[in-house]
């Protein structure tokens, strides 16, 4: 299994970049980089047509002029607009620039987009005949604003043009270590240069940089420098999958009980309970809020439901708390049962209105690595006595703050969930799409992080594994049909399940479940 991908903040990038002009000239690795989007635009770009490339003001225009001047050389047909006086070029762009005229690339110099935009829209030209792809060499890493003025009017109708848009190392107006966007290249695809940055998985990032591939151009990490975030892949949750022996029985797989469901909103549970059954929960429980819970669930009559006040809570390992909940007066005491000085074995999950009480306590639940909040971005806000646009604006330090705040692993829903552990550890997840964003899905990704909880996983890899799983499991059923629109949140179940069977299969060489 390979080892998880390391994403890298704008200013470890820069202090990578540092080592290596060291050793070399800034200019060899500007050539590497060029080299290896020539090479990718190669594979990736629809042939037969002429490839656009659109360089700004600073190094990023640097690595595309590098890139066109290979590819003219090798035959194929290539534009280049330039949106800079190349005279006000830094060295390395300058020197790619010098080359690509040497080298008699067709090349334009067009105006500079104007900060504020003028009385006159700014209009580029006729795009050139028979354009196949954009290649976007505006803005990199160097984006140091929000981006206004003309360069609004550039990218809109770069955004418009009917071919697809391939980013240098970053869309540009994408915020590499965020992904906050106002207006920003929406890329077919993205090669970025020297690491992985978390801007292109997480807010914006995903819808603006379409499939990411890297080149790290060679570069080794120079000391002080480490991975504080990484991709969520197999490879950081599979080593603590459960393992399923043969000598084993119900009781091995743990007890889960799943709280909420009060009037009117019992399906909630439901949902989660069925999905820990399916990711191997031993016992399943449910007990709800409501005066009149259900008998039994006539899909899956192996849970066993009751009235949450009859949940044996010391016979549990692990306990959602949320589902369809409410914030009434039954739904509180489970809350102050977390308070410290109660004794508890089991590991919860907090989700939906058990987070909003959270959020009300007046005294903090003691909570542990152990545990799991899953809040979306308003949830968030609210526990962090913050708004969604705070929340937002950085996903990767609002879930670094909550898991600070309340001693929990975090999971900060939406594009690009991020996972954060108290002691810092922060993951983006990159599986799932926009056919999540339906009612329930929320309450099957806590039945899911239940399940792997009761069946002994710690508290960081239980939650990147479900979010990695629930995610998986939303691909699969797109990909084979069902959705984006209209996929249930019941559907992602059974998909997960297969999804999971597969990596165990894959872990230990036989089926495993
Ligand atoms: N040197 C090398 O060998 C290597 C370089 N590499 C490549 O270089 C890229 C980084 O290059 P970079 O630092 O020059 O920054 P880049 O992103 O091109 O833009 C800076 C320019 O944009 C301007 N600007 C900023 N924000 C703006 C806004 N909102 N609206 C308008 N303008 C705005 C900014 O203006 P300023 O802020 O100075 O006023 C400045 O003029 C990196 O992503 C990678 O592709 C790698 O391949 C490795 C080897
Ligand atoms: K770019």
């Amino acid at each position: 299994m390979d080892t998880p991908t390391p994403l890298y903040l704008t200013r470890q990038i820069r202090a990578i970049e540092a080592a290596a002009f060291q050793r070399e000239p800034s200019y060899a690795v500007m050539t590497r980089a060029g080299r290896a989007a020539a090479r990718w635009l190669d594979g990736v770009a629809p042939g037969g047509g002429t490839l656009l490339f659109v360089a700004g003001p600073g190094n990023n225009g640097g690595d595309a002029l590098v890139a066109a001047t290979m590819l003219h050389r090798a035959g194929r047909a290539v534009r280049v607009w330039l949106l800079a006086p190349p005279e006000r070029l830094p060295a390395d762009a300058s020197q790619a620039w010098h080359d690509a005229c040497v080298a008699k690339v067709p090349t334009d110099i067009l105006p500079p987009p104007a900060p504020a935009a003028g009385m006159a829209p700014y209009v580029l030209p006729a795009f050139p005949p028979r354009m196949s792809a954009i290649v976007d060499g505006l803005l990199g890493i160097g984006l140091s604003r929000a981006v206004e003025g003309d360069l609004v009017t550039v990218i809109e109708q770069l955004n418009h043009a009917p071919v697809p848009r391939f980013a240098l190392d970053i869309p540009s107006g994408l915020q590499a270590d965020t992904g906050v966007a106002q207006q920003a290249i929406r890329a077919t695809a993205t090669l970025t240069f020297i690491g992985a940055k978390p801007g292109l998985y997480t807010g914006q990032g995903r819808d603006f940089a379409g499939t990411v591939s890297t080149d790290d151009l060679g570069l080794p990490l120079p000391d002080g420098v480490t991975a504080e975030i990484m991709l969520n892949e197999p490879a950081c949750f599979a080593h603590a999958l459960p393992a399923r022996l043969h000598a084993s029985h119900k009781g091995s797989f743990g007890n889960l009980a799943i709280i909420g469901g009060d009037a009117g909103m019992c399906g909630a549970p439901l949902l989660g309970a069925r999905a820990a059954l399916r990711l191997g929960a031993g016992r399943v429980h449910v007990g709800f809020l409501n005066d009149a819970p259900p008998a039994f669930d006539v899909q899956h009559p192996e849970l066993m439901l009751r009235a949450a006040s009859q949940i044996d809570r010391a016979a549990m390992d692990a306990i959602v708390l949320g589902p369809g909940m409410g914030q009434g007066t039954r739904a509180q005491p489970w809350l102050d049962l977390l308070n410290a000085g109660t004794p508890r074995t089991a590991r919860h999950v907090l989700d939906a209105d058990a987070l909003n009480l959270l959020a009300q306590a007046r005294t903090p639940p003691h909570l542990n690595e152990q545990d799991v909040l899953t809040p979306h971005p308003l949830e968030a806000a609210r526990l962090l006595s913050g708004n969604i646009a705070m929340v937002q604006t950085d996903r990767l330090a609002a879930a670094r703050a909550l898991s600070k705040r309340y001693g929990a692993v975090s999971v900060l829903k939406g594009s690009g969930t991020v996972v954060a552990a108290p002691d810092g550890r922060l993951a983006i997840n990159p599986t799932g799409n926009a056919a999540l964003a339906t009612a329930g899905t929320g309450d099957v990704l806590a039945g899911m992080t239940g399940a792997l909880l009761a069946q002994g996983m710690p508290g960081w890899e239980a939650a990147l594994a479900a979010v990695w799983l629930h995610g998986a499991a939303a691909d699969r059923l797109v990909a084979q049909g069902a959705g984006m629109a209209g996929l249930a949140a019941g559907d992602l179940a059974c998909a997960a399940r297969a999804v999971y069977r597969e990596l165990v299969e894959l872990m230990q060489g036989s089926p495993g479940l």
